[in-house]
């Protein structure tokens, strides 16, 4: 297992435009991240400020996320709500953009959530686990202890993320691996 992890993929730039690997087994095993990936997810969010998350499946079908931001701009966030882990409570955030092509490991055990920070910014991002509606769950972006990225925008959210429980409130099922949120993402 790992903890977050940020990856810049290389692109190859010519002049008809770039080229880049966007999924790689072996570069993922070599930044510790041995996984197989079942199911890849897309979404669009039409409005600045949409927020999707703080969400997770709970297991037995947690999910790992490898996320990445195919059009637009967004805030992508990794909540540690791991019992018993030292960084519990913890979160890191990364800027993940059409334009920077960078990526975000999200492993199984965190809370995810993303801001969208351009209108119709789009995301895909591959998971370790098939959907599992019994397994949906989810904390209040709110409360959370996260600054929200875009003053003078009000979030766009849904009515199920506006009803989830509070970081307060919150009883996690998951368990600590040993692997504590790292004070940054390099
Ligand atoms: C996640 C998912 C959803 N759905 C269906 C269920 C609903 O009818 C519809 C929208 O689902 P939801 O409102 O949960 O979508 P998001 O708010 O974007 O949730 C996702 O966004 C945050 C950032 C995440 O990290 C999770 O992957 C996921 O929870 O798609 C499926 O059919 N399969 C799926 O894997």
């Amino acid at each position: 297992m790992s903890s977050v992890v940020l990856l810049k993929p290389r692109r190859f730039a010519d002049p008809r435009g770039w080229f880049m690997e966007t999924y790689s087994r072996r570069a993922l095993a070599e930044r510790g991240i041995d996984v197989e990936f079942v199911q890849d997810n897309h979404s669009l969010s039409r409005p600045a400020g949409t927020l999707r998350g703080l969400h997770f499946q709970t297991p037995p079908h947690a999910q790992g996320k490898l996320v990445r931001c195919t059009a637009g701009r967004i805030m992508d966030y990794a909540l540690d709500v791991r019992q018993g882990s030292p960084t519990y409570g913890r979160f890191l955030a990364a800027e993940l953009s059409a334009e920077n092509g960078h990526q975000l490991w999200v492993p199984a055990g965190f809370a995810h959530a993303f801001v969208t920070l351009e209108a119709d910014s789009e995301v895909v991002y591959k998971v370790t686990d098939y959907y599992a509606p019994d397994c949906d769950g989810g904390i209040r972006f709110e409360g959370a202890g996260i600054d929200w990225p875009l003053p003078g925008v009000d979030p766009v959210l849904s009515d199920k993320d506006r009803a989830l429980p509070t970081l307060a409130d919150f009883d996690s099922p998951f368990p600590y691996d040993g692997h504590p949120l790292p004070d940054r993402l390099d």
